[in-house]
């Protein structure tokens, strides 16, 4: 039996207002999850993976489909299914009137678990909270919250955990320090299901990875297939002054650094050759094999089948 398992699930927001259109933010996306998994669910902005993510939750409902977990109906078998899954969300809630230890005490009484102070000085120990667990919530730090979010999801044991973009404006120690403990959980057997935007900490830690384009799912393969998937292969150098539109349109640019997708050597040398006769200079020009975010952005660009979005 699966960990999780979606099974054509469809979500359509209803018309806010008279005249606005229903929107239709899932189609038919069909995935399973085995135990132990770490999983990777990526997409751009507005693709739906916290859609998904609060349909499995049961933060919302599903228009269409059905999703369990371990074969509890997030619906018709809600509490069961709930306590199986710890969920870091991605909007920074939390109560600012009890302190870091209170709240997960309370967040362990909802999961009816008692005498669970080993585990929550475990997880705070994990997480770098120790020094803070007597600090009221409101006094802490983005950051901090953040990890205490994670600890709060965690304290019941769940078999599964979803985390929704749990690293977004983190800085580099605790994104290190989440993912040894993460990585950690996962090697004792926990489901991971993560929504990232950080395509590189995607590469470094999911076994398989779904990616979803407007409510579809468009790619579902273990990473380092889809790794072996791209076509092409990067150019990659340093430009000072813009790049010709004929190139711009299919580069990656960060800053100074361009890279640019590549199929053959004539492909190497007619791209260098538009950069030159633009009268620019090229630094530090290197051939490189494509990462995850190269077969993302090829993914994305794919040419999809039309999709209607309204209901
Ligand atoms: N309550 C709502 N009512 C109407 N439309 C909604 C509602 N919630 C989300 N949407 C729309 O559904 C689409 C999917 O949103 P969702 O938040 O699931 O995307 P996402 O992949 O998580 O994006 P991000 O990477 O920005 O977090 C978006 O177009 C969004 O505007």
């Amino acid at each position: 039996m699966s960990a999780l398992s979606f099974q054509s699930v469809s979500k359509i927001y209803p018309a806010r207002s008279a005249g606005a259109s229903a929107f239709q933010a899932l189609k038919q996306v069909s995935l399973e999850v085995q135990e132990g998994e770490f999983f990777g669910l990526l997409g751009p902005n507005g693709a739906g993976k916290t859609t998904l993510i609060s349909i499995l939750a049961g933060l919302s409902r599903a228009s269409e489909g059905r999703v369990q977990v371990h074969g509890h109906d997030v619906q018709t078998d809600y509490a069961a299914a709930r306590r199986l899954l710890g969920v870091v969300p991605q909007e920074l809630v939390f109560d600012p009137f009890f302190t870091v230890r209170e709240s997960l005490r309370i967040q362990s009484g909802y999961f009816g678990v008692k005498g669970n102070d080993d585990w929550i000085d475990e997880l705070l120990d994990s997480l770098g909270l120790t020094d803070k667990a007597n600090a009221n919530m409101r006094q802490l730090s983005g950051g901090m919250k953040r990890r205490v979010l994670v600890a709060q999801a965690l304290v019941h044991k769940p078999r599964v955990i979803v985390l929704d973009e749990p690293t977004a404006g983190v800085d580099v120690e605790l994104r290190q320090t989440l993912w040894q403990f993460i990585a950690k959980l996962n090697k004792q057997g926990h489901t991971v299901l993560l929504t990232t935007h950080y395509l590189e900490e995607a590469e470094a830690l999911c076994g398989r990875i779904a990616m979803l384009k407007r409510g579809e799912v468009v790619a579902l393969e273990r990473t380092s297939d889809l790794l072996k998937s791209a076509t092409s292969q990067v150019l990659r150098m340093k430009l000072d002054g813009e790049l010709p539109a004929a190139l711009a349109a299919m580069a990656r640019v960060t800053g100074r650094i361009v890279q640019l997708p590549v199929h053959n050597a004539l492909e190497i040398e007619n791209h260098l050759a538009t950069i030159r006769a633009a009268g620019l200079v090229a630094e530090d020009v290197e051939i490189r094999q494509p990462d995850l975010e190269d077969v993302f952005l090829e993914v994305m660009n794919r040419k999809q089948p039309a999709t209607g979005v309204s209901a």
